[in-house]
């Protein structure tokens, strides 16, 4: 029997992101920050649904908050993948959104990470993991990672990837009510960015920071405050360039326990490391 066409793909994820530490080792003539980052993905994320449309348009069939229809990187990155393969199909796209918004989480890029592979299954489109990196790119400089598809050390702006083997581990995850513009800690006049390059093998967090932790605690002290109160249970540290801060801890049970006790207007999350991209079966 034949395999009926593709029309829907449901509840694809889109996981987040968390940046063990974060180097800011140079600038780019066009002023963005050349970094070295571990990227580390995590079991938690948005959830998409994709349905095939047949008279090419692309759009979000639900609201987020503070984004519109049009800017949203889901939408971008359906156009992209028209432009750059000339398909004429269009897409109804669902996104079950979940991540705090500018948390340093990478929930925007992973969405559109998560729109470039399964709109590039649904509609028949074939192209490469690495032609679907580069298209990425032009959306934010996390998403070429979440298409890589599994934990990686990174440089350039994120997307010279090498694959990284780190043990399995549980996380603690808090935002603090505050949304930090990323654009606003890489302009800072304060920040620090000369760091000296390390190499692959020595990112153990005894050796590493995040360079623009100092600079939004700084100005947003309610990041600062969250660092606080997770380092009473475990070393913590800000993932990107926040406002979310997490903590490496020994297991469920303990991430459970330290969740629980997270006082509002903080909120907090446990997750679990995720070794590959849930959708990677479908490249390559
Ligand atoms: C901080 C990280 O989350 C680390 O994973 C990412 O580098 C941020 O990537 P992103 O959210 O995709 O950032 P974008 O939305 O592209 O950048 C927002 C703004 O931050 C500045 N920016 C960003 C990334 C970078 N490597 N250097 C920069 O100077 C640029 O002014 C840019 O206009
Ligand atoms: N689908 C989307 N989800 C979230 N944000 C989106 C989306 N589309 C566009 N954006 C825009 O992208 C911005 C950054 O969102 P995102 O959640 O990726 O930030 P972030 O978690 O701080 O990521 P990063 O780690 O890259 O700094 C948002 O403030 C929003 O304006």
């Amino acid at each position: 029997m034949d395999t009926p066409p593709l029309i829907r793909l449901e509840r694809c994820p889109a996981p987040a992101k968390l940046n063990l530490f974060l180097h800011v080792v140079g600038r780019r003539a066009d002023g963005y920050h050349l970094l070295q980052t571990a990227f580390r993905m995590l079991d938690w994320g948005d959830s998409l649904t994709f349905a095939l449309r047949a008279d090419g348009a692309v759009h979000r069939t639900t609201e987020v908050a503070g984004v519109p229809e049009k800017q949203d990187l889901v939408v971008r990155a359906g156009r992209l993948l028209q432009q750059a393969s000339g398909c004429r199909h269009g897409a109804d796209i669902a996104i079950d959104k979940r991540l705090p918004m500018g948390g340093g989480l990478g929930g925007g890029s992973s969405d559109a990470a998560t729109t470039l592979i399964a709109l590039n299954r649904l509609w028949g489109t074939g192209l490469s993991r690495a032609a679907l990196a580069k298209l990425g790119l032009q959306l934010g400089a996390d998403v070429p990672f979440f298409i890589f598809g599994r934990d990686a050390f990174a440089e350039g702006v994120g997307e010279e990837l090498q694959p990284l083997t780190l043990p399995p581990a549980w996380y603690v995850v808090v935002a603090p009510p505050v949304l930090v513009p990323t654009a606003e800690i890489f302009r800072a006049e304060e920040l620090t960015r000369d760091t000296g390059p390390i190499r692959i093998t020595d990112f153990a967090a005894s050796t590493t920071r995040n360079d623009l932790q100092a600079v939004a605690c700084n100005r947003y002290p309610e990041v600062g405050a969250a660092i606080e109160w997770l380092a009473q249970f475990a070393p913590a540290r800000m993932t990107g360039s926040g406002a979310c801060v997490f903590a490496e801890v020994g297991s469920e049970m303990e991430a459970k326990d330290i969740v629980e006790k997270c006082p509002a207007p903080m909120r907090a999350w446990k997750a679990k490391s995720l070794a590959r991209h849930p959708l990677s079966d479908w490249l390559d």
